[in-house]
């Protein structure tokens, strides 16, 4: 089902915006994207609409968050929950396994393959592949076998796949709970809980927002996805959420 402006609420919604795919276009790199020129204008003034139930969640560290929407920090859930930025502005790292060993397993099999890249984070590797599509089958297999490998010495990483990505992070935590999180605390608390996002991750924070917080989950794009409604790239949802600012009485 496409989205209509009246479906949300200022007043009554809380917004949770994935960044990648949904608020700024997929890049050939993760530092390359480019957020649009007024997307920092349009998210100031949600929040301040929103009386501040808006948050980013992620699968990027909440200080790149931070780094691409400045001068910007908003309520955000980092590294696919395992890191939470509350309204207050305290930040909440779980803690997580050390990343080395997986990265010491995968070096050698990204240097034998240009075009393939390892992006470390806190408690997570990303495993690349948008420059070397054909590679996708080996980059999950190397992926599984490295998190096998060190399971015995470091166990509780799960392997998440994503656009043009396969990712070992620790399993403490998913997109759904950090929602779940922001949902018990103010000014989220109490209101419906909308989470736009674009990517197999997301789809934790869909079940989440659709089962246990009673609200809506929006898919950006095509693909498989059990989120009640769609829009079809971040352009239509910089357009509905624009379109929502200006049907939305002034406070
Ligand atoms: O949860 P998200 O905010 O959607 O973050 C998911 C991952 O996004 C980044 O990778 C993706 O975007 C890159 C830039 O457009 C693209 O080059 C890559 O192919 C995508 O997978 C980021 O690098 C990851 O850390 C995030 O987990």
């Amino acid at each position: 089902m496409s989205l209509q402006t009246h479906e949300y609420d200022f007043a009554a919604d809380a917004l949770f915006l994935d960044f990648d795919g949904t608020l700024v276009n997929l890049a050939p790199e993760p530092e390359s994207v480019v957020p649009a020129p007024d997307l920092i204008e349009m998210l100031q003034q949600l929040q301040a609409r929103a009386n501040g139930a808006l948050a980013v969640v992620s699968g990027r560290p909440v200080a790149q968050l931070d780094h691409y929407l400045a001068p910007l920090r908003l309520p955000a859930a980092g590294v696919h929950g395992l890191e939470r930025r509350d309204a207050s502005g305290r930040l909440v790292q779980l803690a997580a396994p050390a990343t080395e060993p997986l990265m010491e397993r995968l070096a050698p099999f990204v240097a034998r393959h240009p075009g393939l890249l390892l992006e470390p984070k806190r408690g997570a590797l990303a495993l690349h592949y948008r420059k070397a599509p054909h590679l996708e089958q080996a980059c999950i297999e190397a992926m599984n076998h490295a998190v096998s490998d060190v399971g015995t010495h470091v166990p509780g990483f799960s392997v998440l796949r994503g656009k043009m990505v396969v990712e070992a992070k620790a399993a403490l935590a998913d997109k759904g709970d950090a929602i779940a999180a922001f949902m018990r605390e103010a000014p989220f608390a109490g209101r419906r809980p909308v989470f736009v996002g674009d990517d197999i991750t997301d789809e934790a924070g869909f079940d989440w927002v659709q089962t246990l917080g009673s609200g809506l989950g929006v898919k950006i794009g095509e693909g498989q996805s059990r989120a009640q409604m769609r829009l079809d790239n971040p352009a239509a949802l910089h357009q509905w959420l624009e379109q929502a600012l200006r049907a939305a009485p002034r406070v």
